[in-house]
């Protein structure tokens, strides 16, 4: 309940609503309590005398206590609406943002269909609770003790009846509640981790669709669905068996009062009246007492969508602004410097970055090379605070980067990674995503002109030109109509368009064809001739380019220098970038560029393909 608790602070500046709404359902409350006082009125005075006259007061009586009966509980929907969509819509807006600030070491270790999970469905839980059970949670308890007080009135010894079959509910509602709320929390994760099997298997329908595996994967959503159908079964089961005691005892009491209220208005210590109001009230609170069942399995079910909610929430986010952030250094020169920088991934079997220290000077091309998991993605990302060093520092010309404000630094250091993310969206969307708006920036470059010289640069402007609606052409989800090649250039030209003063490239021509990979790094030399340009490489034509290449074995800068020099000193750099001499292709690379050359490694793959579409 703490967790559900730590939601208050979302329904305070709606407290006044919410106590509205609480009001009517008590007021509703009392008005069908006040009914059966009416009845013993008219049973014990107009009809037991004979007065007619009186009668139409006491009609008029019921018909007023069920009129104010329903206009409250009408009042109570309308007054509890705005706050509790309001508080849904705020929550869901709050964890969207935190997981937008979260480090990339928490992406790494959280599935995404339970961040989806408890964004969306476990916010709803939250939301239903507060609108409907936490009221009636609290009414229906308060009407079982103000039914209780007016038995008590009418008769003692029913009231004590009614008392004895409602205690034990309580007993039995608790232990449903421990038992209840624990299958709860574990049918809210399969269905997180369902949403992960269906979004994995969406995304992945190319690898499972090639490899066969999509019946395998079927069969695993199956299994797991399965699973959840036993989990809401066995809730199913707790609140069945809940239900029968909550509904049998209720019915015990009823059928004792009748008994002992008869005995004694037929012998005259009781007045018919009495009993039937008495009757009347134990009948009316089945309905809070019923409900006590559900509205516990409701409070059971929020309280660990709450759970699940803040433990998302309580994710600290490492990478934050500075208290007082350093204005950018104007002009920015780009000059960036590693000192001592290591870098452990949480749950790493080992430090992926070890004692780096390294200076790239402004305006200068650096190719980052190593093996596979030696830290190259690790490295560049630690430019752009995707993360922060464990420890030693990066500055950007002599400020340490967790001195500047976080956009203002993403402002100037670009990206783009080799595996090309696009959004539903147009392709202009997607390719002026780091473009700050003109009210956010002067001089913002987000004109199509400078859409379309970002294009000619990295040679999309040719694909785009020839789509239906040009750069209004809506791309799909991921991009996925369009080939990797092109995916990857609308990711690069997303990437130079806001005129970076760093520009980090990961492998981010990876899936292009020679021919163009060296046709675009020729136009990005001339365009960003003033920008710093990081770029983890493997080709040797790339590496040939590069002012320096800074080789990294195991998370350390094992040796820096140009290519050839590289070549000439270092042997495993040079079994690294060398392809083997029985290879398709070797030796052609060593001619240029654009001869068509693969290289040993991740990019010898790529040796002499022919982007198709
Ligand atoms: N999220 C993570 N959690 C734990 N370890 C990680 C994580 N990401 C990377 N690593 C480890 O850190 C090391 C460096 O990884 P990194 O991705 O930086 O290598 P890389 O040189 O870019 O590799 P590649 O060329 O294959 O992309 C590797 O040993 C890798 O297994």
């Amino acid at each position: 309940m703490t967790s559900l608790r730590r939601c208050a602070p979302y329904l305070r500046p709606h407290r006044w609503l919410m106590a509205g709404a609480c009001g009517a359902a008590f007021g509703s409350m009392l008005a069908g309590l006040a009914m059966p006082l009416v009845l013993q009125g008219l049973v014990d005075g107009p009809v037991a005398e004979r007065d007619f006259a009186a009668l139409p007061w006491f009609i008029g009586g019921f018909a007023l206590l069920g009129v104010v009966e329903a206009v409250l509980l009408g009042a109570r929907r309308l007054l509890v609406v705005r706050p509790a969509t309001r508080l849904e819509t705020a929550m869901r807006a709050d964890v969207a943002a935190h997981i937008q600030r979260l480090p990339l070491s928490f992406h790494a270790r959280w599935q995404s269909g339970q961040l989806l999970s408890r964004t969306v469905s476990d916010v709803t839980e939250i939301g239903r609770f507060v609108a409907f059970s936490a009221v009636y949670l609290m009414v229906n308890v308060a009407a079982l003790v103000v039914g209780l007080l007016v038995l008590a009135r009418l008769a003692p010894v029913l009231a004590l009846i009614v008392f004895l079959a409602y205690a034990p509910m309580v007993l039995a509602t608790t232990v449903f509640e421990q038992r209840f709320r624990v299958v709860a929390r574990s049918a809210q994760e399969l269905s997180g981790d369902l949403s992960t099997t269906v979004e994995e298997s969406v995304l992945g329908v190319r690898v499972l669709k090639v490899f066969g595996r999509g019946p395998e994967t079927v069969r695993r959503f199956t299994e797991q669905a399965r699973r959840l159908r036993g989990l809401e079964l066995r809730k199913l089961s707790y609140t069945a068996a809940l239900w029968w005691v909550i509904t049998a005892l209720p019915d015990l009491a009823i059928v004792a009062m009748i008994g002992y209220g008869g005995h004694s208005v037929a012998t005259g210590s009781l007045t018919l009246g009495t009993l039937m109001a008495a009757v009347t009230v134990a009948t009316y609170l089945r309905w809070p007492a019923d409900t006590l069942g559900w509205l516990t399995a409701d409070a059971s079910t929020a309280a660990a969508a709450a759970d699940r909610y803040w433990q998302v929430r309580d994710e600290p986010v490492t990478v934050t602004d500075p208290p007082r952030p350093l204005p950018l250094p104007s002009p920015v020169r780009g000059e960036v410097r590693l000192e001592d920088v290591h870098y452990a991934h949480p749950g790493g079997r080992a430090a992926a970055l070890r004692g780096v220290d390294l200076t790239i000077r402004a305006g200068s091309t650096v190719a980052v090379v190593g093996a596979t998991g030696s830290g190259k993605s690790t490295l560049l990302s630690l430019l752009s605070r995707l993360d922060d060093p464990t420890s030693g520092r990066v500055t950007l010309d002599g400020t340490d980067l967790r001195d500047l404000a976080l956009a203002d630094l993403r402002s100037v250091v670009c990206s783009a990674f080799d595996d090309p993310v696009l959004f539903s969206g147009t392709v202009r969307d997607n390719v002026t995503l780091g473009v700050r708006r003109p009210d956010t920036g002067p001089d913002a470059p987000d004109g199509d002109d400078a859409v379309w010289e970002a294009l000619r640069t990295v040679r999309a402007d040719g694909f785009v030109s020839a789509l239906p609606e040009r750069l209004s052409t809506v791309i799909g989800e991921e991009g996925l109509g369009l080939s990797g090649g092109q995916r990857q250039r609308l990711a690069l030209a997303r990437a130079i368009l806001p005129r970076p003063s760093v520009l980090v490239l990961d492998d981010a021509l990876s899936a292009l064809d020679v021919r163009t990979e060296a046709e675009v790094e020729a136009a990005l030399r001339g365009v960003l001739s003033r920008v710093t340009t990081v770029v983890a490489a493997h080709r040797p034509g790339t590496l040939r380019l590069a002012d320096q290449v800074v080789f990294l074995s195991g998370g350390r800068v094992a040796a820096t220098g140009t290519h050839d020099e590289l070549m000439a000193r270092e042997p495993e750099y040079r079994l690294l970038v060398q392809p083997p001499p029985e290879m398709p292709g070797a030796g052609a690379d060593a001619e240029g560029p654009a001869a068509g050359a693969g290289a040993g490694g991740p990019a010898g793959d790529r040796a002499g393909k022919v982007e198709t579409r």
